[in-house]
């Protein structure tokens, strides 16, 4: 097929699939516009694989998720036996998601997190436990030792007595220590943590959730078998400074398609409007933190929130 043939097959699926992940508007307060990426260099030659590189950079994807999706792309041509432009890939097989050893895998958690609390503090985490959020997470930023140590093993205390899931963000040592229901990690700490700590953490039975901004960040997640994935930020967020842009309702949904083997938390500018729009994408978990932290009424906040995600 010549350059011009191969054209015409990105154009077309452009085409087909614009409407969906192309600029968007969301939400009046909330806009995510998604601009055409570069074209990354091509790593073979298929004219499937080729006009979707092409395609999925036009409709906004960075380099590595326009890799990612162009490979799933020829993978599920191979496997249908057919070019379907009209199927967004969202077959496990075709991202190479399927076939992991479940004795590897980390603990289960329940698939319905529901509301799930981000919080700075062990005072937090005690009261949004007490207000009866399902699942919370202490995100104390700090590179003192002695002070996380402290503020950890407070958080689990003050869970105690309470129906509320701990997750500790980062202080996977810490979390260990104290005992923790789960630990939650970003790609950069993923880095960092290394194989046999990851073993130690695993066999341990403390969960493990991860997040992600996109696809290769997905299957790169999916290599470790975490408890459950973090796809965000949906929305824009003053909370924390992204690396990538916010990836929008449409989006969301179709990671929550390929992912769905997993408990799924999304993450990143939801407030409570945007609760029925987020759950109807098919995640078992709304995490936030402004939505609580800032609200004038944190606890009358989190009774509403978690109302919202039940109605769904
Ligand atoms: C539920 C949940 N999702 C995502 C994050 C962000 O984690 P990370 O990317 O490691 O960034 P920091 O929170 O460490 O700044 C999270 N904490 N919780
Ligand atoms: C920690 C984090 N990771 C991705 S977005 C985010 C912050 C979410 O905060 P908010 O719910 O206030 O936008
Ligand atoms: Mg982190």
């Amino acid at each position: 097929m010549d350059t011009q043939e191969i054209q015409a097959l990105a154009q077309a699926i452009i085409h087909q699939h614009g409407a969906t992940f192309g600029a968007q508007l969301h939400h009046d307060a909330n806009s995510v516009e998604l601009t055409p990426q570069p074209v990354p260099p091509a790593m073979r030659q298929e004219p499937a694989y080729l006009a979707a590189l092409q395609a999925c950079s036009s409709l906004g994807f960075i380099a590595v998720d326009a890799e990612t999706l162009a490979q799933a792309w020829q993978r599920q041509s191979e496997r249908t036996q057919q070019f379907d432009i009209t199927h967004w890939p969202d077959d496990p097989r075709d991202f190479g998601l399927s076939g992991g050893d479940p004795a590897q895998a980390f603990a289960h958690c329940p698939r319905e997190l529901g509301l799930y609390g981000v919080l700075p503090t062990a005072e937090w985490v005690g009261r949004m436990a007490r207000a009866g959020v399902p699942t919370v997470q202490l995100r104390f930023k700090s590179d003192d030792k002695a002070a996380v140590a402290a503020e950890v093993k407070a958080a689990v205390e003050a869970v105690k007595g309470t129906k509320a899931r701990l997750f500790i963000n980062d202080h996977w040592q810490a979390a260990l220590d104290a005992g923790a229901y789960g630990i939650h990690v970003g790609q950069e700490d993923l880095d960092v943590i290394g194989a046999r700590d990851l073993e130690t953490i695993r066999t341990s039975g403390t969960r493990f959730g991860v997040s992600t901004h996109g696809y290769a960040e997905m299957v790169r997640a999916h290599a470790v078998q975490p408890s459950y994935i973090a796809l965000g930020a949906v929305f824009p967020t003053t909370l924390k400074k992204m690396a990538t842009a916010p990836q929008g309702l449409s989006r969301l949904a179709a990671y929550v398609r390929l992912m769905q083997h997993y408990p799924l938390v999304a993450i990143g500018g939801i407030s409570e409007d945007l609760f029925p729009a987020v759950r109807a994408t098919g995640v078992g978990s709304i995490a936030v933190v402004r939505a609580l932290v800032n609200a004038p009424d944190p606890e009358g906040a989190a009774r509403d929130l978690m109302a919202r995600m039940n109605q769904a």
